[in-house]
């Protein structure tokens, strides 16, 4: 199990994916590990994306390593041979929720105060195509283009008809349920499981490796706008107002 603690919020800063890539990494390498699941200790929030201050006011070098660090923890859990299990519990906006899809299966509390989604388009940011992609590989192209025009974010109970997720349970029953579900997928020959999951992923994982150098230079160009460096500003300025 791997449980998310950098306070307050989980944001995924460059330090963070780093050591979850590094964390990813080991286990993979652990012949003894054939699954993982993934939740938070703090409670109500499983990750609130991407650390939006790493993306504000620094330098072309930061952000080119910074979106690096974003690409290869995407690439090392969408691309995992291990079993993957999302435990959700609590919020899980973009980056968050990019974590959850790409886990082999999610399981959310059923608290509707909880919500998930790909909200890049409500910060006046856009989703880059292979958070798309992962997107659309769960739910489908329909649900996805709605989704991510409106940058909307799914109380569980939404989310859970619409596919976002896979089935909800009591908080307390989360970490019970997501056991169980790992021993089910745990019961095939491995093999056979990894092979099918390469087949399916391997078209959207084998995109971002061909144009991975293209996608850093993309996301600088892309964050260093001054329009959009002052949606980002005035987004945590918001969520600081929000508080008092
Ligand atoms: C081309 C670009 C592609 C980019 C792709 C992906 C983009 C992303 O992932 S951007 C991140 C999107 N995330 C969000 O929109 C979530 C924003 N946060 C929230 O909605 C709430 O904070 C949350 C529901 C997660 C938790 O709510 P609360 O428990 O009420 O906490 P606070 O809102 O008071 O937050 C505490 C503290 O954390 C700061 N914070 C929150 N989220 C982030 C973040 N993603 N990055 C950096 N900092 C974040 C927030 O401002 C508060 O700070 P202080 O006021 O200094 O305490």
């Amino acid at each position: 199990m791997m449980k998310f603690k950098s306070p307050p919020v989980n944001s995924l800063s460059l330090d963070f994916l780093t050591e979850f890539s590094i964390s990813l990494e080991k286990l993979e390498n652990d012949r003894a590990c054939r699954g993982v699941i993934i939740t938070s200790a703090i409670p109500k929030i499983f990750s609130s994306g991407l650390d939006i201050t790493e993306m504000c006011g620094k330098s072309v070098e930061h952000y080119a390593e910074f979106w690096r660090a974003v690409q290869e923890m995407w690439l090392r859990l969408y691309g995992s041979n291990m079993v993957t299990v999302a435990a959700v519990n609590g919020a899980s906006p973009a980056g968050g929720c990019l974590i959850a899809l790409s886990c082999d299966y999610r399981i959310m509390a059923e608290n509707p105060k909880f919500s998930i989604g790909l909200n890049e388009a409500q910060l006046g940011i856009v989703a880059p195509f292979w958070f798309k992609d992962t997107f659309v590989n769960v739910v489908g192209q329909r649900i996805a283009e709605r989704a991510l025009q409106l940058g909307s974010l799914y109380p569980a109970p939404e989310a859970l008809k619409l596919g976002l997720v896979d089935e909800l349970v009591p908080e307390e029953k989360l970490l019970e349920k997501a056991s169980a579900v790992m021993a089910q997928w745990l019961a095939l020959p491995d093999h056979a499981r990894q092979i099918t999951k390469s087949m399916m992923r391997k078209a959207v994982l084998d995109r971002l490796v061909a144009h991975r150098e293209e996608d850093i230079k993309y996301f600088i160009n892309f964050i260093s706008k001054e329009s959009i460096q002052k949606s980002l500003r005035m987004y945590m300025e918001m969520l600081k107002k929000k508080k008092s």
